[in-house]
């Protein structure tokens, strides 16, 4: 029998606190997390090495906003080494995940993550976002430490539907970012989230196009 990894438990008391069904998405996880942990040494994909301290920072912290996210396609423009599609993936099935990334070495990870993971439903794009010619293909678009809320959009704005909306996490709340939002685009909320194991409020901003004016 496979021994099954310390961070198990820590990990499945986060997915709980986020009201996220912890077996069998915990042990998924973690397999990614291994791989990510693998290919990191040689590849330099992430900053952060400490297996524990990825769990919080990268796997939880992906996965806060899961709720937000509606059923169907959703873009992770700039996703590195899969942050945060890869565990919004394997957390909600029914969601279509384009893991759009420029960088060669991070998408050929990538690659290998999907094709390791199982995963039917994540795709990689391997180009700048804005060179991916899927206009107004989602309802959805995420990015996690791209941009500014403006610079998303400039990227990425295009592969919005017109209801669509930008779901981007950040940390303290980015009112200057809001504040230099292009005149076309407006925050539809900003929600609070705690992420086990981290200190402090993140912040949620979801953004849509501003519904066009009466004449
Ligand atoms: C700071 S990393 C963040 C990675 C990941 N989203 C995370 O939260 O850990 C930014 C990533 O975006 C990629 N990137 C930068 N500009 C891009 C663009 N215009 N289109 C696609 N990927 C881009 C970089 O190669 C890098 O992997």
């Amino acid at each position: 029998m496979i021994p099954s990894s310390p961070l198990l438990p820590e990990l499945e008391a986060g997915l709980i606190a986020l009201g996220l069904p912890p077996r069998p998405l915990a042990q998924r996880l973690l397999d990614y997390l291994a791989l990510l942990s693998r290919w990191n040494r040689t590849y330099n994909l992430t900053a952060v090495r400490d297996e524990r301290e990825m769990l919080s920072r990268h796997l939880l912290d992906s996965l806060a906003m899961w709720r937000f996210l509606r059923p169907g396609r959703l873009a992770d423009l700039g996703t590195g080494p899969g942050l945060p599609g890869i565990p919004l993936a394997l957390a909600r099935p029914e969601l279509e995940v384009s893991l759009v990334e420029s960088n060669g070495k991070k998408a050929r990870f990538l690659r290998e993550a999907v094709r390791r993971l199982g995963l039917v439903n994540a795709r990689v794009l391997e180009a700048r976002a804005e060179a991916v010619e899927e206009p107004g293909a989602y309802p959805q678009i995420t990015a996690r430490a791209l941009d500014s809320l403006a610079g998303i959009l400039t990227v990425g704005g295009h592969l919005l539907a017109p209801e669509g909306r930008l779901l981007a996490m950040k940390g303290q709340r980015p009112d200057a970012e809001i504040a230099a939002l292009p005149p076309d685009w407006r925050v539809e909320a900003i929600e609070p989230l705690t992420v086990p194991g981290l200190p402090g409020e993140r912040h949620l901003v979801i953004v849509g196009r501003r519904p066009p004016q009466p004449a």
